[in-house]
């Protein structure tokens, strides 16, 4: 977590915050409370002095990769995303009470469950990379835990398109857990360099601590941090319940040469199942895909950066309040953001039709029952 204070939570329509969950680079996260249907979300709210156009373009790719993602299992829900009152864009998703981060450093955590981890993340990063993304911000603090306890994969904050042939500037990274070839930036992300860092991310929850921390307990600089990492040793985990065979999985991703590591993660959760069966496990169900939903559906636009908040409805809500009366100029309409203006004058849509569109309708509420009523007519 960012060692700053939280911003002061947005003030949202049909939420009620409950208390700040966290702080990241670009945002804050917090705990609110939906009111229709009830239930927890965490909210995540874009620190305002840093909206900028790159900042935006992130943004909306992260809502559209999460919405498009998130049916799979493993990978965090998100519900909705918008702009609130005081223009800061935010993005509600399923409340995970704990992340891997809280655990791995603290607690010894079980083989059996590291395994599990292992393979439905793999198969999480497999489901991206058959739609076109590459998550590039793998470690133990993104991958939650579900109310239910299930493992998913959040923030795609940094995500970015498999197939981009450009050549981004963008070389964020958390070290750590980042390959060699990220660390030296010949690469801003390959499928690759996904798997290294799910490698390292698992290494870290067997181990205790990142694979290129010391040993000693001696901090070191993040420049020593960086050449243990491009030498690319790989110094074994050294539990005993840490079967050699899972020490050779996790040496293969983090080979130093790209080549010589598994060529997808489904590969990778596969050897990671293989690890289970010869430890008389069930091997975790594969949950990837499949390709005709992989490829089904809009390309995700990773270069938009349009401020992309509620939708401002030109057709007049009616109520008795809003039919328009000889002589009144405008009518009033709410969305769940606030109020704002319809010119009843206007009725048009913006590309200069002539569509007037002429809305009637009435809430009939009777006593003991309520029946409601809504006409849509459009006029030219
Ligand atoms: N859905 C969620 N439920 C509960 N806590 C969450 C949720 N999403 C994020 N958090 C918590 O909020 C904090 C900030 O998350 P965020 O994704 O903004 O940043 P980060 O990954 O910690 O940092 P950075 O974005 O700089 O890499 C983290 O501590 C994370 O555990």
């Amino acid at each position: 977590m960012a060692s700053r204070l939280p911003s002061a939570p947005p003030v949202l329509a049909g939420y009620t915050f409950i208390r700040p969950l966290g702080t990241g680079g670009f945002a804050d996260v917090f705990l609110f409370e939906q009111n229709m249907p009830k239930r927890s979300v965490a909210v995540k709210v874009l620190l305002q002095d840093i909206v900028d156009n790159d900042v935006l373009r992130m943004f909306n790719a992260e809502a559209d990769v999460m919405a498009r993602l998130s049916s799979h299992p493993s990978i965090l829900t998100v519900y909705d995303a918008s702009i609130s009152a005081d223009g800061r864009p935010y993005l509600v998703m399923e409340f995970c009470p704990s992340s891997h981060s809280d655990v791995f450093r603290r607690e010894v955590v079980s083989v059996v469950d590291v395994l599990n981890v292992a393979v439905k993340i793999a198969c999480a990063l497999e489901t991206a990379h058959r739609s076109g993304v590459l998550h590039r911000d793998i470690k133990p603090s993104n991958i939650l835990n579900t109310s239910f306890g299930a493992p998913v994969l959040a923030d795609f904050g940094i995500a970015t398109s498999l197939r981009s042939t450009q050549q981004e500037e963008l070389f964020a990274m958390s070290v750590p857990w980042s390959a060699p070839e990220v660390v030296q930036e010949t690469t801003t992300g390959t499928v690759q360099t996904e798997v290294w860092a799910l490698g390292a991310t698992i290494y870290s929850l067997l181990a205790g601590r990142s694979p290129f921390e010391t040993t000693d307990g001696v901090r070191s600089s993040r420049q020593q941090l960086r050449q243990r990492i491009v030498r690319a040793k790989y110094t074994p985990i050294g539990r005993a319940d840490v079967p050699p065979a899972l020490e050779q999985v996790l040496a293969r991703a983090m080979s130093r040469d790209p080549a010589a590591r598994q060529s997808s993660l489904l590969e990778f959760a596969e050897n990671v199942r293989r690890v289970q069966y010869d430890m008389g496990i069930s091997p975790t169900a594969l949950e990837v895909a499949v390709d005709e939903w992989a490829a089904a559906g809009a390309p995700i636009d990773f270069g938009n950066s349009a401020v992309r908040g509620p939708v401002i409805s030109e057709v007049a809500v009616a109520s008795p309040r809003s039919v328009r009366r000889p002589g009144a100029s405008a009518v009033r309409a709410s969305t769940h953001e606030g109020t704002f203006h319809v010119d009843a004058e206007r009725g048009r849509t913006g590309f200069g039709l002539r569509l007037a569109l002429v809305v009637a309708g009435g809430l009939v509420v009777g006593v003991g029952a309520t029946v409601g009523v809504l006409a849509l007519v459009g006029v030219l």
